[in-house]
């Protein structure tokens, strides 16, 4: 019902004429830095027909309908897509009025084909049964193995008919295809063109479809032949065939090519703002019998003004549960299928914790030490005090004053004890009397030298145990986030879904983690343990955010990775969790203080060593800080990736 009003404000605000196209591009420009792609390109699918985009390698197809379906935003010019300009607040465009099927396969790999369809299903808000009838009819029209084969062992082709799948899932108004029929055989290409003309016959259906077979393309309704960014042509095949006396569409191609060819080397390229002098354009409305129209620029008067209700667009920018939970369910399907993977995950922490537990703040053993004792007498208190040392910890080496400093200089030795040959008398009489010598004090004490090129360093264990948690990052697949998002899924839900299930993540991580902590290794908690594990929660979630602003602004996985590497190491040393922070030199200390975890880390040591509660402001401190880093990195990532599509 909301659905309805939603689609009745929008239809309620369309221009007069607009529904006569599905897609009507006017004077778009794209540029990727000083590359321009698109130039002035004018385009119109006309409803219910079939558009083949042909055109030569890198001439801008693909961008072209990254701009359609509103993934990429244009430099300049106008676009309608099904009556309104794509991502307009409150249109289903994307959404499940268009269905999009991109150049790369853009498939979870970990997915059977069941699970590709389902997911899609969701997100489209199809019911699980409607989605089981399409599923089966898809299956069996494309010719696709049995539904729970996994993507990742199916064939090429049979991915890109997956791929196909998908786009046509939900019966959308407009099918925007990008070379569906790569590595399909002539007899399932056939029978794809033949289902395409079938769905358009009704009216209510439109399909823009780039290819490379362009003898293919002579099923379609209207042809569009695109070069360097601009359309050369747009008109029915046999009219442009026609046209240039061509028998085949490929020829009429060509001629249009050295038209435009000799046409820019006689008057140089066109100037920028303006269309091509040469390009040709059908528009329905003017003559059908006359194909080829000289583009004429759209009057500004013609750019149709569209208004929306401020509840439709609030309604907009709202999250929905229904695409969150599609995610999330995605996320735990494909951890289902990556058993070894998520074992991993959850055991890493342990791991981690256990190893610091085991190997680091612990008594050292077996420490080698030059002892020098001059004394010889069997009850001298030289060796009483000697035999106080651990032995397991301090193994003593007895030489001689030159042997020790020798061993202890080519690093054979931790240090060197010594006693004077007086040692004994000495000590007694500096215990007998009030006033001694310097001599006496210096013979009465017992000498050590340490190498102290190998200081011991001493781990705040606890407080690095809440930042193991630290980076959760997503690699983003361009394609896929792509795909998702022309198929209705804003970025604000796929932050949200991310967060949702690695939340969970974490959740079994951190019990593992606190049992192995308080239970196996019994360190003490003397503070509240439910603040012990919000605060640890909190810090995951600053892991989980940062990782969210990586994977939004750094598009390969391996740069994403090594960023996040190079940025915890500095931040696990600047933050007190190694070393306290007073050690670090001043200006440091600012730039420590202003880390995520410098404050949180100090609250969880508070409250686990001193017992102190949220009323001490070093405790509640670390809460705010975190919390606020939390909704700066969500907040960030959600802007880059806005930004960036
Ligand atoms: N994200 C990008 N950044 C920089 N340049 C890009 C980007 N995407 C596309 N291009 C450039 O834009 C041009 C057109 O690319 P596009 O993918 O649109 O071509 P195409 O006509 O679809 O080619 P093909 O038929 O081979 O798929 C190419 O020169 C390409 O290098």
């Amino acid at each position: 019902m909301k659905g309805e009003n939603m689609k009745a404000d929008v239809e309620a605000s369309l221009p007069a004429g607009q529904e006569d196209f599905a897609i009507r591009c006017r004077d778009v420009c794209r540029s990727f830095g000083k590359l321009k792609v698109l130039s002035n390109l004018n385009l119109t699918v006309p409803q219910g027909h079939i558009y083949g985009l042909l055109g030569p390698s890198g001439c801008g197809k693909t961008t072209l309908l990254k701009c359609i379906v509103g993934t990429l935003k244009i430099s300049r010019g106008h676009i309608t897509v099904l009556g309104k300009p794509p991502a307009f607040p409150g249109h289903d465009v994307p959404g499940r009025m268009v269905g999009y099927m991109p150049q790369e396969l853009a498939l979870y790999n970990e997915f059977t084909i069941s699970d590709t369809l389902t997911f899609f299903g969701r997100i489209y808000g199809l019911t699980g049964k409607e989605t089981q009838v399409r599923m089966d009819f898809l299956i069996d029209f494309l010719d696709l193995p049995q539904k729970n084969s996994l993507v990742r062992n199916l064939s090429g082709g049979q991915r890109r008919r997956v791929s196909l799948g998908a786009a046509l899932l939900q019966n959308p108004e407009l099918l925007i295809l990008d070379e569906p029929t790569v590595g399909v055989d002539p007899v399932l290409r056939a029978k794809i063109w033949q289902h395409l003309v079938e769905i358009v016959k009704t009216g209510k259906v439109s399909v823009i479809i780039t290819t490379h077979y362009i003898e293919e393309a002579r099923q379609a309704n209207v042809v569009g032949l695109m070069r360097n960014g601009c359309l050369l042509a747009e008109g029915p095949p046999d009219a442009v065939m026609k046209q240039h006396s061509a028998i085949t569409l490929e020829h009429a191609f060509l001629q249009l090519c050295e038209m435009s060819d000799q046409s820019d080397s006689n008057q140089g390229s066109s100037p920028e703002g303006k269309p091509s002098e040469n390009s040709q354009s059908f528009d329905r409305g003017q003559n059908e019998t006359l194909p080829f129209l000289g583009v004429r620029p759209i009057a500004a008067e013609e750019v149709p003004k569209y208004s929306v209700d401020w509840k439709v667009r609030v309604r907009h920018l709202l999250p929905k549960g229904r695409n969150i939970a599609a995610l999330m369910i995605k996320t735990l399907v494909r951890m289902k299928r990556m058993p070894g993977s998520l074992c991993f995950q959850f055991l890493l922490p342990v791991i981690q914790i256990s190893l610091i537990c085991l190997c680091v703040g612990g008594d050292p053993k077996g420490i080698q030490v030059a002892v020098v004792n001059n004394e010889t007498s069997p009850s001298a208190y030289s060796r009483s005090l000697l035999s106080f040392l651990d032995n397991s910890s301090v193994h003593q080496v007895p030489l001689s004053h030159t042997d020790a400093f020798k061993g202890s200089y080519n690093g054979e030795y931790w240090g060197v004890i010594g006693f004077g040959k007086n040692f004994t008398s000495y000590l007694t009489k500096r215990m007998m009397q009030r006033q001694v010598s310097q001599e006496i004090v210096d013979g009465g004490s017992m000498h050590v030298w340490l190498d102290l090129t190998s200081k011991m360093q001493t781990l705040l264990m606890v407080c690095s145990n809440g930042n193991k948690l630290l980076l959760k990052f997503v690699a983003r697949k361009e394609g896929l986030l792509n795909r998702c998002w022309v198929a209705g899924v804003s970025s604000m839900e796929t932050m949200l879904a991310h967060l949702f299930s690695q939340l969970l993540v974490i959740s079994v991580q951190i019990i593992l983690m606190l049992l192995f902590i308080l239970l196996v290794f019994k360190i003490p908690n003397e503070g509240s343990l439910v603040l012990v594990i919000i605060l640890i929660v909190l810090q995951g979630v600053t892991g989980i955010s940062f990782g969210l602003v990586i994977s939004a602004g750094i598009d390969d996985e391996q740069s994403a990775n090594q960023t996040a590497l190079g940025i915890f190491y500095p931040n696990l040393i600047l933050s007190g969790i190694i070393w306290p922070v007073e050690c670090i030199p001043y200006p440091l200390r600012y730039l420590s203080l202003a880390l995520p975890q410098t404050y949180a880390s100090e609250a969880l040591r508070c409250i686990m060593y001193r017992g102190w509660g949220l009323s001490q402001m070093m405790v509640w401190r670390g809460f705010t800080v975190t919390l606020g880093w939390n909704i700066f990195f969500l907040i960030l990532a959600t802007v880059i990736l806005k930004l960036r599509t």
